[in-house]
């Protein structure tokens, strides 16, 4: 047994709260921590093919009735094809309601996994063994779950907790830099939307996060986790507050609309430069100091994350952008909510946003920064 030090985040939402474990040595010990979580034996691990072939002979599920279903890599499995695939070998594995699907991988297998729990037999019993770091941060935490259909991003699903969230920071090693880049955008996320002293943490520590440093990781996954847990517990159904996770999110879905949800954007890429496209916005609109955005810029440059110009091929089509925002589950009444940004640390939800005004500003990213090749986003 492991003696490295080990935390556990409670997500408090009554008879469905439940704990994030965070710490070391955890996969190997799947079995051990799960089984107070489970009514039965049976048990399906969903994954995908890379995950499946670094970590399927490293879980330990000792004295569990466990089968396999593989995905393929990539956000294409967020599908109703894949879920028939996943409810399939449920019920080739002749699961019940009370046997339990666990969901081993990043935030594709994650939200693939809990929404499948969330329509089989009604609602099973669903874990949450997140293995990138966006996932360990954000996706695996709070109980939304999706799959993408042609009209957008996640618009089909369900909030639907799990019972358990195992983060096991030693299967982050294998990560590669892009994926750590991309889980980095989401814990930015966090200092920027309520927490600035966050914020100048990973001012000087987010290298180290990229880089790989285990403390520093596990500091930025333990404060992620909390912040996210307060938010949830206090807003699980997004009537309010918990809208404010989704910044950058409304830029970013269209982002990766416009992309096809190509591996040429990653969902973390689409939300760094949506961010930086709210406080863009939140200048332009007088709400924010500029000094705000160049703060937001200086960070992402010096943790390479991408930005408004590494997008600019996918912003020559503002009318495009628009409509992908129209279909946004923020919106109300016909007009497109946004989170934007007074300062870094505070952010706030504006609902009602001009159509007029936002069609102007993504009108003036096209002529500033669209069709131009200027960065790593190959058009498609
Ligand atoms: N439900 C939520 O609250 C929520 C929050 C944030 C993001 N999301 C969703 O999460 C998805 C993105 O998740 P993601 O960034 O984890 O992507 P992902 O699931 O595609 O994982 C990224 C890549 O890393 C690989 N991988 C996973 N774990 C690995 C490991 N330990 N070692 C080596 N390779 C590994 C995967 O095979 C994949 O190629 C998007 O669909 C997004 O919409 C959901
Ligand atoms: O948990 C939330 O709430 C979030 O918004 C977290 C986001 O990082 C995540 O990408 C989420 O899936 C987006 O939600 P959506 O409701 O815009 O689909
Ligand atoms: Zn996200």
């Amino acid at each position: 047994m492991s003696k490295k030090p080990q935390h556990s985040v409670r997500v408090d939402l009554g008879d469905r709260s439940y704990d994030i474990i965070i710490g070391q040595n955890l996969l190997s010990r799947a079995a051990d921590f799960m089984t107070p979580h489970l009514a039965s034996k049976k048990v399906l691990i969903v994954t995908d093919e890379t995950v499946g072939t670094l970590y399927r002979d490293k879980i330990n599920l000792n004295g569990l009735d466990a089968a396999w279903v593989t995905v393929p890599v990539g956000e294409a499995s967020k599908s109703f094809a894949q879920l028939q695939i996943v409810l399939d070998a449920m019920f080739t594995h002749g699961m019940e309601r009370n046997d339990t699907i666990v969901a081993l991988g990043g935030g594709i297998v994650g939200d693939l996994t809990g929404f499948a729990a969330s329509v089989f037999k009604r609602g099973c019993r669903f874990i949450q063994i997140p293995t990138t770091l966006l996932a360990q941060v954000d996706s695996a935490v709070g109980g939304k779950t999706a799959i993408n259909v042609p009209q957008g991003k996640n618009l089909v699903g369900a909030f639907y907790q799990p019972t358990l969230v195992l983060a096991d920071m030693d299967a982050l090693s294998t990560l590669p830099l892009r994926a750590l880049k991309a889980g980095y955008a989401e814990i930015l996320k966090y200092g920027l939307l309520g927490d600035a002293a966050f914020f100048a943490w990973l001012k000087d520590n987010g290298p180290a996060v990229i880089g790989g440093d285990k403390d520093a990781i596990a500091q930025a996954v333990k404060v992620s986790c909390e912040t996210k847990a307060r938010i949830v517990a206090g807003d699980e159904r997004e009537r309010g507050q918990r809208a404010l996770l989704n910044l950058g999110h409304t830029f970013g879905h269209a982002l990766e609309a416009e992309a096809g949800y190509s591996g040429d954007l990653l969902h973390g890429e689409a939300v760094s430069a949506g961010m930086e496209m709210a406080f863009d916005f939140s200048v332009a609109l007088g709400l924010c100091h500029s000094r705000e955005l160049d703060a937001l810029r200086a960070h992402m440059k010096k943790t390479q994350l991408v930005g408004i110009k590494d997008v600019a091929p996918l912003l020559g089509k503002p009318d495009a952008l628009l409509s992908h925002m129209d279909q946004d589950k923020k919106n109300e009444n016909g007009a497109i909510t946004l989170i934007l940004a007074r300062r870094i640390g505070e952010a706030f939800v504006q609902k009602n946003t001009i159509r007029e005004t936002l069609s102007n500003y993504l009108k003036y990213l096209a002529v500033e920064y669209g069709g131009e090749p200027q960065g790593r986003i190959s058009r498609s």
